[in-house]
């Protein structure tokens, strides 16, 4: 039974830069610290440069004061941009030839943007990965994806790996899959918060205080998908293991089916997918 993630081991590892410090890369950084990762060797920069400096102040990491700065004092380190999909091309277009010089590893987080389109944007020789975290990287528990062009080294895929690992479990899959990956593993914890709200919303119209009810939901939610994980079980089979014939859990799943439950989570999950490849 295992849910810790392997620590990144620092002495050995590369500097990571962060371009844009908002909600994704700020999850990130937060997991890569409590893997034990040193702060100093994370470097930052945000448009907002305060917003920067907040950070660092809270978190000691370093701070550059622009994104040509940050990627000559990663050099040949790991640069993951974390900029909106909408800025990815401009921010490509900025860094393009400082990467390039520095040898830096570029890996973007961005939905919607494919290897292809990232490297239409850069130097040919330039090494590119894509990733796709989740905001669990704040307590290492994100599920990323990963894929590389073929200008990133084996041991620079090892590196990126590395990271990742450090801050949850890991999946290389095709650049073609990350539309699909992102809506069940991006989007996907917006999901599960509002079906917990939903779970804690129906306890508290039957009488329980809305604080105790989004803990006890929560708590629920988490053990089901740690037995998911460590069960031999499918989900389905282990769903079957909680309805008990004739029983209070089997009269609640009918009325959630007759509601439209299964079918809304397809039509939401497809229209995740449906976004992400319009953002491309
Ligand atoms: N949020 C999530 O759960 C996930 C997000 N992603 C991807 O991560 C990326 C970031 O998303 P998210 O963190 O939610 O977005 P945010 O808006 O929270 O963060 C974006 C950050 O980028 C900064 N920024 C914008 N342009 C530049 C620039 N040219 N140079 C430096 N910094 C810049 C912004 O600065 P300023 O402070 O000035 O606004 C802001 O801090 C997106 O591409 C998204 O698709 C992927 C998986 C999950
Ligand atoms: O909503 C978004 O666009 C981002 C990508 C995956 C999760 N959040």
């Amino acid at each position: 039974m295992t849910t810790v993630a392997t620590p990144l081991t620092t002495p050995t590892a590369p500097t990571i830069g962060f371009i844009g410090i908002g909600h994704m890369c700020s999850s990130i950084v937060e997991g890569l610290i409590a893997s034990g990762t040193d702060p100093r060797t994370i470097i930052i920069s945000n448009r907002t440069l305060a917003k920067a400096e907040d950070f660092a102040t809270r978190t000691g990491v370093q701070v550059a004061e622009n994104n040509t700065d940050l990627i000559h004092a990663v050099g040949s380190g790991i640069v993951i941009l974390g900029v909106k999909p909408q800025q990815m091309e401009a921010l490509m277009e900025e860094i393009r030839e400082s990467a390039t010089q520095a040898s830096s590893i570029i890996v973007s987080i961005a939905a919607g943007i494919s290897l292809i389109t990232l490297a239409q944007w850069a130097h040919s020789s330039q090494p590119i990965a894509r990733a796709l975290p989740n905001v669990a990287a704040s307590v290492r528990q994100s599920m990323t994806g990963l894929a590389y062009n073929s200008n990133v080294t084996e041991q620079a895929r090892n590196h990126i790996s590395q990271l990742f690992t450090a801050i949850g479990r890991t999946q290389d899959i095709e650049d073609s899959q990350f539309s699909t990956f992102s809506a069940i593993a991006g989007c996907s914890p917006a999901f599960t918060f509002e079906f917990i709200d939903s779970l804690s919303r129906a306890a508290v119209k039957n009488g329980l205080a809305k604080k105790d009810a989004n803990f006890i939901a929560t708590q629920a939610v988490f053990g089901s998908a740690l037995l998911a994980l460590n069960s031999e079980l499918s989900v389905a089979d282990l769903s079957n293991t909680v309805q008990s014939p004739g029983g209070t859990t089997i009269a609640g799943v009918v009325e959630m089916e007759e509601s439209g439950f299964r079918a809304a989570v397809l039509r939401g999950v497809q229209a995740s997918i449906n976004r992400d490849k319009e953002l491309g």
